[in-house]
């Protein structure tokens, strides 16, 4: 038994099959991600403070969200020239004189990604036409700003971010590289590349650098950056709530962690939670290394933004989870740049997702 499932799990899959109905968009996202996840990777290798400044919502943004915004966008726009992008980045701070440093590193950067083979593995082709040529600061900012779309309750939409868990990025922990595609409102592809997440969380010594791919009807499966390889994943089965772990923010301010605690007790866990940046959280769930991502708002009125949750809701979807909102609603990723008609996350295995759901509620009402 235990050798058919390694047998299974060992089992190579393109994606790009006849059977997968986004197949040039499954391999365009994975050469995006991909080479964005290498530049932010050199980007923090070369980091000095004065690569990041804060943004107007008081959040930082650094020179790899720029770079990497810039070529995924790049690379998308010129093979899906009708798709919009809703990106999470745009370049007005980088007009300012202040910001003129800022902007040329990103300049640099992107340039030095047009012309290595970084992250181009298999999908070479889809980045030859876009050449080496190397582009002016006009061209990058506009690049940049394609990254303005609305998504809608119909047609496809990208929705990019180029870093999520800036925070995480700035201080060695993980982050996250995540794009996905939305068509009518609902996230069907998602591709996350999480350069400091080790392929097997069991084992530190894993190779480092893990992209996710997710196609909705199609499975859930993660490889590392160097190796094409695509392996099945999955959430963990579950036989007692009890002894599920989840994961949450490491940010206060992002998530409401006392009320997580709550919930956790109403659900007799006694585990403490694993706190991880970005979407990270949704990709580890999806491979069990963890349960359950709660992710409930601080305060009210705050709008969940879509380039956060896309791709991890089609790669738990995928899993064998559940995404909603905290009142079991779907997410609707339909709604302009926001989930504006949702409020906060809940993401879980199926088999127990109504379980947590209840406790979310319960824990809700006794505050
Ligand atoms: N108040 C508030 N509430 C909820 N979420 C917020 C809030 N403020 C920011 N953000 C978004 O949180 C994104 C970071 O994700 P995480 O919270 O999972 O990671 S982390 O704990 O911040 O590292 C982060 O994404 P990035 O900006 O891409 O890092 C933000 O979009
Ligand atoms: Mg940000
Ligand atoms: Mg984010
Ligand atoms: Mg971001």
């Amino acid at each position: 038994m235990l050798a058919r499932l390694g047998a299974l799990r060992r089992q190579m899959t393109s994606l790009t099959s006849a059977t997968n109905p986004y197949a040039k968009e499954t391999a365009v996202a994975i050469s995006a991600v991909l080479k964005a996840s290498l530049v932010a990777d050199r980007v923090f290798q070369k980091l000095v403070s004065t690569d990041s400044v804060t943004k107007d919502d008081k959040s930082p943004v650094t020179v790899g969200d720029y770079t990497a915004q810039a070529l995924v966008s790049t690379l998308l726009h010129h093979h899906f020239p009708s798709y919009g992008i809703v990106g999470e980045e745009d370049s007005k701070d980088l007009k300012t004189v202040q910001q003129k440093v800022l902007s040329d590193k990103i300049v640099h950067f992107a340039n030095w990604a047009l012309d290595s083979q970084a992250g181009t593995d298999q999908d070479h082709s889809y980045w030859s036409p876009i050449g080496k040529e190397q582009r002016t600061e006009t061209e990058w900012h506009e690049a940049i700003d394609r990254g303005n779309a609305e998504s809608a309750a119909t047609g496809r939409t990208w929705a990019l971010d180029p870093i999520d868990g800036t925070k995480g990025f700035l201080r060695k922990g993980q982050y996250a590289v995540c794009l996905a595609l939305i068509q009518d409102g609902e996230p069907v592809l998602g591709v996350t590349g999480c350069p400091n997440l080790p392929i097997d969380f069991e084992d530190n010594t894993s190779s480092k650098g893990t992209l996710f791919v997710a196609v909705k009807g199609q499975g859930a499966y993660q490889r590392s950056f160097d190796n094409e390889q695509l392996t099945p994943i999955h959430f963990a089965p579950i036989g007692s709530l009890a002894d599920a772990s989840f994961c949450e923010s490491v940010e206060a301010g992002h998530s409401d962690q006392s009320t997580n605690a709550r919930i956790a007790s109403l659900l007799g866990i006694t585990k403490q939670p694993t706190r991880m940046d970005s979407q990270a959280k949704y990709c580890s769930i999806s491979r069990g290394d963890g349960d359950i991502y709660l992710r409930l708002p601080v305060k009210a009125g705050y709008q969940e933004k879509i380039w956060d949750h896309a791709s991890g809701t089609v790669l738990v979807g995928e899993a064998g989870g559940i995404v909603t909102d905290m009142h079991g609603k779907k997410l609707d990723f339909g709604q302009g740049r926001t989930l504006k008609a949702n409020q906060g996350v809940v993401a879980a295995n199926k088999d127990v997702h109504a379980k947590v759901l209840r406790a979310v509620q319960q824990a809700l009402a006794d505050k």
